[in-house]
């Protein structure tokens, strides 16, 4: 008699509707290895995905708007709701027992859960697109999943943060848009799921995400082009000349999210200001150049894919450049010469 993994197609496709929880339960089946940390741990991520989607809704309600009076490590003025969601999140994936460490953009040092016996590691954004957050416009959550290569049961490590972006094990993200989605991969599709507030649950509504070869608009900051390499103008001069849409709301997760949907491209190049780049490496861009490459876009910095990038430090930056793979191999174009 079969067992019920042998038994189980794969992969399953789910019908729209499907509840997260049930969409994860499905999927744990279709690995044979598979045995539910991974799964609990996405779940621990909704869970607090939810606590701030209701901070996020009411923020205006609550004082919890404004700055929070203190700088994080990157020299930011944290707003309130950066430290609300860095709390949330902190305390659903310590409580969860799933995850042995972790490290925050808003945390300068690695996160000790003291879950020594977790096997993953998780490096997160825990709310994106700070400058928005006053003014009701979309923000989100950014997070990436490596199983740990420490000894399990030992006190995790550095080296667990710097296995490099093609050994993520899934990556996701939030969105506090006009819906509250929570898009991920496992590495095998990407899936999109909003959230019922009525029901308290997040369902399936976008299966199977694959993203257009070519698209008709791109996302930079204007403020900027002063200051961007001659080759990146001359690429932008030609989106213009084009009259390619030009979108930018200052949120990553949302300008990526429009992007993945409709065929784009998102540029945040190295500036006198940011030489290295702005975005973050390991909690921005890996996990977002890992979901990309699930539904056929490319990521890439001015040499390399992104995936490729050695990492070095935990709040290393690079230039970032991600979209539809027929714009970002035309920019790379412009970009070798
Ligand atoms: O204001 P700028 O320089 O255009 O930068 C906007 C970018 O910086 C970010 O806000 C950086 O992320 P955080 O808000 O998480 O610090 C991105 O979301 C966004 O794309
Ligand atoms: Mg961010
Ligand atoms: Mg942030």
């Amino acid at each position: 008699m079969l067992s019920q993994k042998e038994n189980h197609p794969h992969p399953m496709v789910l019908p729209v509707g499907t509840t997260l929880d049930r969409y994860i339960m499905h999927r744990q089946y279709a690995f044979a290895f598979a045995t539910g940390e991974l799964s609990q741990l996405l779940r621990d991520i909704a869970l607090a995905g939810k606590i701030v989607h209701r901070e996020v809704n009411r923020a205006g309600l609550i004082d919890l708007t404004g700055e929070m009076g203190q700088e994080n490590v990157q020299g930011e003025n944290q707003q309130k709701l950066d430290v609300i969601a860095d709390v949330r999140f902190r305390r659903a994936l310590t409580f969860g027992g799933e995850v042995c460490a972790l490290i925050s953009e808003e945390e300068e040092g690695i996160i000790f859960t003291g879950n020594n016996n977790g096997k993953y590691v998780v490096a997160i954004d825990p709310l994106d697109g700070s400058s928005n957050i006053d003014v009701n416009v979309s923000i989100g959550t950014i997070f990436s999943i490596y199983r740990r290569i420490s000894p399990i049961g030992t006190e995790p490590t550095f080296d667990d943060f710097m296995q490099g972006g093609q050994e993520q094990v899934a990556a996701g993200y939030i969105l506090f848009g006009s819906s509250t989605m929570l898009v991920y991969t496992t590495g095998h599709s990407v899936n999109g799921f909003t959230y019922d507030n009525s029901l308290g649950e997040f369902i399936l509504s976008h299966p199977d995400i694959k993203s257009p070869k070519d698209g008709s608009i791109y996302s930079y900051n204007d403020g900027n082009l002063n200051d961007f390499s001659e080759p990146i103008s001359k690429y932008l001069a030609s989106c213009r000349e084009r009259q390619y849409s030009a979108r930018y709301i200052g949120s990553l997760v949302a300008d990526f999210h429009r992007n993945l949907l409709k065929g784009g491209i998102y540029l945040y190049p190295s500036t006198p200001k940011n030489p290295n780049g702005k975005l973050r490496l390991l909690y921005e861009c890996y996990p977002l150049a890992f979901i990309a490459g699930v539904t056929g876009c490319l990521a890439v910095n001015d040499t390399e894919a992104i995936l490729n990038i050695k990492p070095a430090s935990m709040h290393q930056r690079t230039p970032f450049y991600i979209g539809a793979p027929k714009m970002v191999e035309e920019l790379m174009e412009y970009i070798k010469g």
